[in-house]
């Protein structure tokens, strides 16, 4: 039974494809059939046909010939290809064409060190590309350069160039460049004749010059090179060969976050199972799970796991080959004997397969890696689409009432003082900020649990909330509640109905952003403060923000898109469901095998309440008095400076990567221990499946390459003018050179002053 679905989830949609190093059956609309007819959903196809490579490679013999025969290179005129003709290939611009993924030749040498060499190489791939685009073709998949100990590391970017080329000329095409995870042997060998056996300037130079085959690495710095060529090119992905033996955890993740459209598996990468049938093993299981619930999953393509056969049992009503025998199917062996696409069926029963989604995936679908400007709930009003949103959070509500309870059954236990002016004994709570009101909700559910008396006070500024609010209060709260349309920075307190100003004693609020104090939540709890009781407490107590380096190419390529017609796209923050990324800071492995947790950071704190006598000298400086300075040293009076905060860290990289930004995470302590954590460290923990809020990043204008055993320094600042809260950026890299920490690389200074948060 195909049980670990969850009822909830359909089952995802897996694109499977047939790619065969040597095709032999025809391109036209009837092969596309038959492979469909078994299940397959793609096709590749060469662009042009062998015939076209002997005539190549016989236009060279000939050409060096000539220089054998005593022409010298200087006086002979590069052998040009001639215009392809219908012996050169079988694409034609037929309706199926959008089926298939049409495939440049892996016998052409664009990263030669021969310029004859190059040069035929560069005229056979734009003939192809031109002629692939002229038929319609939508993918066209691009063999990488070699990377088994064959391409010189200062040949890269003459191959990247070559793809830049091509994806100006096919404006309409995706370009999946086809790299090994790892450099691997089944990529290194391309069967048959290459034009590399020509070259007469051979691809050896120093050693040092290599791309190393033995690095696992270079594949993937293979390709970040061609990418940065291209400029983040959005029409370039990557088709990643899946090698047998999977790498680190690390670079399985590394390659999780670059824009993966095409998946190779080969066929030595199956075994067999006691029932002598292809499986996967488990690691590969998990891989794929894992890149298959990228945002856009890339599509699989089986590669030479031999011709696509009809099903004989297609016409058979009771054939079960489009399930996967497990043990107890062994009663019914005919629907694996007869199965005469086995890898095929393995992929679609994995397909069926695979374990529910968890919980923020399926809340977030579709906000993958999808860029938001953080909410301002203090200068906007918002939606109640927006409150209902956050209302569905399973987990924050609970929490706070966890919170409440505790802080009342203390409030109790100590026998602290009560500041009810109308009903004596009764805890003061309010509820600053109250939206539509769960937080009301909850914290008088938790009065009931306790049993310990409550007066309820909710203050909310958005008029349209509070119209929501007092409909509530008549509706749900008995009238118990008493509701107040202001600012709680203007709220003079508690009013008895005798006109006497009382004290609160639990001040409960939410104004928490992606980064913690986003939302400025400092500024409006200090306030409010002054309404607190000597003994009050506020809920939360304290919050921090945390930062750590990330790889997020495809985020990159989309900021980058946005800052041609936004010149601040790079010095801003945005809240951002991250999903295709990589952490740059790993502590080191202490087992290869397991994906380890990142080096998360501590970047600042709030607590709340803030001293009395910081909220005195904030005062004094309001106004421009004398005794409160010489003024804010960024603006204004300084009244809000106590806000201001800097941090500088320190992030050991052991792996070589680029950085594109930060990821902002928060921590706060409710009460006591309750917490609620976004922190992917610590969130399991404290908080798993909330899903109020997405992470924060930061990003950085030019992604900053940096080698093994880097390290990271962070620098990071929140900023104010007593008028509105901005942040500001950079990352400074270095390496140890001779024993010594050298600078590599330092970002620009972002800062989001342009954009800063409103107070
Ligand atoms: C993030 S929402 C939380 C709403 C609600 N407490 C909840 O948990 O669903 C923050 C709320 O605080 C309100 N708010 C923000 N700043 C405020 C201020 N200075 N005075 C009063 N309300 C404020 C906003 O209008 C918004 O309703």
């Amino acid at each position: 039974m195909d049980s670990s679905q969850s009822n909830q989830d359909p089952a995802p949609v897996w694109y499977v494809g047939h790619h065969h190093s040597r095709r032999s059956s025809p391109f036209s609309d009837a092969s596309l059939d038959a492979a469909r007819r078994v299940d397959y959903d793609m096709l590749t196809i060469p662009i042009t046909t062998p015939a076209f490579q002997a005539k190549v490679a016989g236009m060279i013999a000939d050409y060096l010939d000539l220089q054998e025969q005593g022409a010298s290179a200087d006086e002979l005129p590069v052998p040009i290809v001639p215009a392809l003709t219908p012996a050169d290939t079988e694409l034609a611009p037929l309706e199926c064409i959008t089926q298939y993924i049409a495939v440049t030749s892996s016998w052409i040498d664009l990263a030669s060190a021969d310029p004859v060499i190059a040069n035929v190489s560069r005229q056979v791939f734009s003939l192809e590309v031109a002629y692939a685009a002229f038929c319609g073709v939508q993918n066209i998949m691009i063999p990488g350069p070699a990377v088994e100990g064959r391409v010189l590391t200062s040949r890269l970017a003459q191959y990247a160039r070559c793809i830049l080329e091509a994806l100006r000329s096919g404006p309409y095409m995706q370009f999946h460049i086809l790299l090994p995870m790892t450099p691997s042997p089944i990529f290194a060998q391309t069967p048959g004749l290459n034009l590399s056996q020509f070259a007469k300037l051979p691809n050896h130079a120093d050693a040092e010059d290599y791309v190393s085959s033995s690095d696992a690495w270079s594949t993937w710095e293979t390709w970040n090179l061609i990418r940065t060529v291209c400029s983040y090119n959005t029409r370039l992905s990557v088709a990643l060969g899946l090698p047998k033996q999977l790498p680190s955890p690390a670079i399985q993740s590394r390659w999780f976050s670059e824009p993966l459209r095409l998946l190779l598996i080969h066929e030595t990468s199956f075994i067999t199972n006691k029932h002598s049938q292809p499986v996967l093993h488990k690691g590969y299981r998990h891989l794929l799970t894992r890149y298959m619930r990228l945002k856009t999953a890339p599509w699989i393509l089986l590669w030479d796991v031999g011709p696509v056969q009809k099903d004989p049992s297609a016409d058979d009503p009771t054939s079960t080959s489009q399930t996967w025998p497990l043990p107890s199917d062994l009663a019914k062996p005919k629907s694996v004997r007869l199965d005469p696409n086995p890898h095929l069926s393995y992929m679609r029963y994995l397909q069926r397969n695979q374990p529910p989604l968890p919980a923020l995936l399926r809340f977030g679908a579709g906000y993958q890696d999808y860029l938001q400007a953080p909410l301002q709930p203090l200068a906007d009003n918002l939606e109640s689409i927006t409150y209902e949103v956050f209302e569905k959070d399973p987990v924050k509500y609970d929490w706070y009432e966890r919170a409440v309870h505790a802080a009342l059954t203390d409030w109790a236990k100590l026998r602290k003082p009560t500041s009810s002016l109308t009903r004596p004994g009764a805890v003061v709570i309010a509820v600053v900020g109250a939206g539509r009101g769960p937080l009301v909700t909850r914290a008088l559910l938790a009065a009931e649990a306790t049993g310990v008396p409550v007066e309820m006070w909710a203050v909310e500024k958005n008029p349209n909330a509070y119209v929501h609010l007092q409909r509530r209060n008549a509706d749900t709260w008995s009238s118990s509640v008493t509701v107040i349309k202001s600012d709680m920075r203007s709220w003079r307190g508690p009013l008895s109905p005798d006109g006497k100003l009382g004290k609160v004693d639990i001040l409960i609020s939410e104004l928490l952003g992606s980064f913690a104090d986003n939302e400025l939540s400092p500024e409006c709890l200090d306030g409010v403060q002054h309404v607190l009781a000597p003994a009050g407490i506020s809920i939360p107590a304290s919050y921090t923000a945390h930062l750590t380096p990330l790889a997020t190419p495809r985020i990159y390529a989309d900021i980058l898109g946005k800052g041609r017609d936004d010149a601040t796209a790079f010095e801003v923050p945005y809240v951002v469901m991250l999903h295709a990324y990589d952490f740059l800071s790993v502590p080191a492995a202490d087992d290869t095998d397991r994906f380890l947790q990142p080096d998360v950071q501590t970047a600042w704190k709030f607590e709340h309440p803030v001293p009395r006598d910081v909220i005195k000298q904030a005062a004094l400086r309001r106004g421009g008095s004398a005794a409160g300075g010489g003024g804010g040293v960024s603006g204004g009076d300084g009244a809000n400076e106590h806000n201001a905060r800097f941090a500088a860290l320190r992030f050991a990289a052991r792996e070589r990567g680029v950085c594109h930004g930060l990821g902002g995470y928060f921590e706060t302590v409710l009460y006591g221990d309750v917490e609620l954590s976004t922190n992917p460290v610590t969130m399991e923990g404290k908080s798993a499946d909330m899903i109020s809020w997405f992470p924060i990043f930061f990003p950085v204008k030019t992604p900053i390459t940096f080698p093994d055993n880097s390290e990271l320094l962070v620098s990071i600042w929140r900023h104010t003018d007593d008028r509105k809260v901005w942040y500001e950026w950079m990352i400074e890299t270095f390496t140890k050179v001779g024993g010594r920490m050298v600078k590599i690389n330092t970002s620009e200074l972002h800062s989001s002053i342009k954009n800063g948060c409103l107070m």
